[in-house]
């Protein structure tokens, strides 16, 4: 059966964002100074170790300072969805063209359409002086592999091949990957689980995916946990053990003085 996923969320659908319960960490939403450094935050890590979570809570508590990326679509609208709110939805031409305009700082295709992160979406709400925050997943499975394999997505990293219940699967880089190869400068947070157990009550316990769904993502997050050994490629590793303690660690990286 093929399995159809979207490798790489950069974005939460604002119908997606109102699902999470309201944040207990703080009472009141400030109006904080924008960081010193105003770069894009990019958070990854595997499915289920609480990025939606941790991107939410930033987001309500400085609605003055984050901005959530839209990517854009050649997909149409679902029911629900707005235009230039949930994507901006855009034709398979116009989407190539800026592909070969270099105007994605990521982008892959699923099921017969194309989703990216576009850099001009980065550099208004740069303009606009808000930060922009990008949630990343990785994720891998046929249809992404043989997109990749066949349209040689700039950037992706064919790290392994394994042979796994008749169906061929790559472990492919990932959207960071890709950001770090588009002339995007970012700041790269990559959110760990304090253990694989913990990661799997998580993905269990949130009741959204079945059995094969959890053992793909599982096994996932082992080659995410992999590559975020690698150096350079993160400019922090939080573990997500305590939502509250990970959320300050967060914020505090973020709020931190520039770095030169
Ligand atoms: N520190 C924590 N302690 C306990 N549960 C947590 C913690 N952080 C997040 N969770 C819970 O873990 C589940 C997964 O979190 P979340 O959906 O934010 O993960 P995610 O990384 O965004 O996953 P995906 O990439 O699949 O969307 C949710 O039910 C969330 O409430």
């Amino acid at each position: 059966m093929l399995f159809l996923f979207r490798s790489l969320r950069v974005s939460i659908p604002l119908s997606k964002i109102s699902q999470f319960p309201k944040p207990k960490l703080h009472k009141y939403t400030t109006m904080a100074p924008l960081p010193p450094d105003t770069r894009p935050i990019i958070i990854s890590g595997p499915s289920g170790v609480g990025k939606g979570t941790l991107y939410k809570l930033l987001l309500d508590r400085h609605p003055s300072v984050f901005c959530t990326s839209i990517s854009h679509t050649t997909r149409d609208p679902r029911p629900g969805e707005t235009r230039d709110v949930d994507y901006y939805y855009t034709t398979m031409e116009q989407f190539e063209k800026m592909i070969g305009e270099e105007g994605f700082v990521e982008h892959a295709k699923f099921g017969g359409n194309r989703y990216g992160t576009s850099r001009k979406m980065i550099e208004d709400v740069r303009g606009r002086g808000k930060v922009v925050v990008l949630d990343i997943e990785m994720e891998v499975g046929l249809f992404f592999c043989f997109t990749v394999i066949w349209e040689g997505i700039k950037g992706a990293d064919l790290r392994a091949i394994v042979w796994e219940g008749g169906a061929l699967r790559l472990s492919v880089g990932d959207g960071v990957k890709q950001i770090h190869n588009s002339p995007i400068s970012a700041r790269y947070i990559f959110i760990a689980p304090p253990s694989m157990t913990i990661l799997e009550q998580r993905l269990r316990g949130r009741g959204t995916e079945k059995e094969d769904s959890i053992q793909k993502r599982l096994q996932q997050a082992k080659n995410e946990l992999e590559y975020s050994k690698t150096e350079g490629v993160h400019d922090i590793i939080i573990v997500n053990d305590d939502l509250k303690k990970a959320y300050k660690e967060m914020e505090e990286f973020i709020f931190a003085a520039k770095k030169d």
